[in-house]
């Protein structure tokens, strides 16, 4: 989807294609005494495959920038340009269809594509494997763990085969344990998938065990104040002194643009 038609596309630098690509974006929610500047003139490409996440305080503007790349509200001011690829997005809430079984939630978006029901099995099976539920796609999401629950959501975003994966702090609620797993989890699926992903947390060590860049915003209204490369080898560790020495020089830059807001 283009919300905004941009002109010729500019040659990109990088790994691959710019999938996404932000240029100036501003977003303001109502206007006159209510109107609040939440996205002040963000700039920001995401490459083919790349794995981009988004760090800032709360409030920053971080699910309003992956709600203006899914489309599902209008940038005020710039040009934001994903040249009509599809996205599929993922949240904190599993947001299961508790009627429905594991199996049932990951076809679901399989049966709005209108594939049809051997296909859907087959497929949801895969994806289930995927994700190591295997065995599981009979149970009910409310018989399942919240991080069994957070990989059905991952299993039914990747079933709309999307080329671009929004994640809004997916693991957020999860404890550390059960983070660190999925994060080895993620990080493979990525790989194995090629995915193009743009992930929200508000953890910094979280960014740098998965990113390949870092983007920090500011406080509200949110600009892009630094892009950390992440060149650490993988598979990282989140408690390697590597992932924890530049989560540290990212946080302490956090807590000065947070600092620097307060006054
Ligand atoms: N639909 C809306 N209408 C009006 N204001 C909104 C709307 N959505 C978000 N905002 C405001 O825009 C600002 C940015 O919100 P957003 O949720 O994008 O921040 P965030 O960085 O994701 O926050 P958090 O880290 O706390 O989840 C906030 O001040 C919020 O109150």
């Amino acid at each position: 989807m283009s919300l905004v038609e941009t002109q010729t596309p500019r040659p990109v630098t990088g790994r691959g294609d710019a999938v996404v690509r932000l240029e100036n974006v501003s977003k303001q929610y109502g206007s006159g005494s209510n109107a609040l500047l939440a996205l002040d003139r963000v700039s920001l490409t995401v490459q083919q495959g790349e794995f981009v996440c988004l760090l800032g305080a709360s409030g920053c503007g971080k699910s309003t920038l992956l709600s203006l790349v899914a489309g599902l509200d209008k940038i005020t001011g710039g040009t934001l340009d994903i040249g009509g690829r599809h996205v599929s997005l993922m949240f904190q809430e599993a947001a299961l269809f508790p009627w429905l079984s594991v199996a049932g939630n990951v076809e679901l978006p399989l049966r709005l594509q209108g594939v049809g029901k051997a296909e859907r099995r087959k497929r949801a099976e895969e994806l289930l494997e995927i994700v190591r539920l295997s065995g599981f796609g009979h149970k009910r999401p409310h018989e399942l763990s919240g991080g069994m629950r957070q990989r059905v959501a991952l299993a039914r975003a990747l079933a709309q085969n999307a080329d671009i994966l929004l994640m809004d702090e997916p693991f957020g609620a999860l404890d550390a344990m059960t983070r660190d797993i999925l994060h080895d989890e993620m990080e493979r699926i990525w790989r194995e998938q090629k995915l193009t992903v743009l992930f929200v947390t508000h953890n910094v060590r979280e960014a740098v065990r998965l990113g390949d860049r870092v983007i920090l915003l500011s406080s509200r209204p949110g600009r892009v104040i630094e892009d950390y490369p992440i060149t650490h080898e993988r598979p990282r560790r989140i408690d390697s002194p590597e992932v924890s020495g530049q989560a540290a020089e990212i946080t302490d830059r956090l807590r000065a643009e947070v600092a620097r807001h307060a006054h």
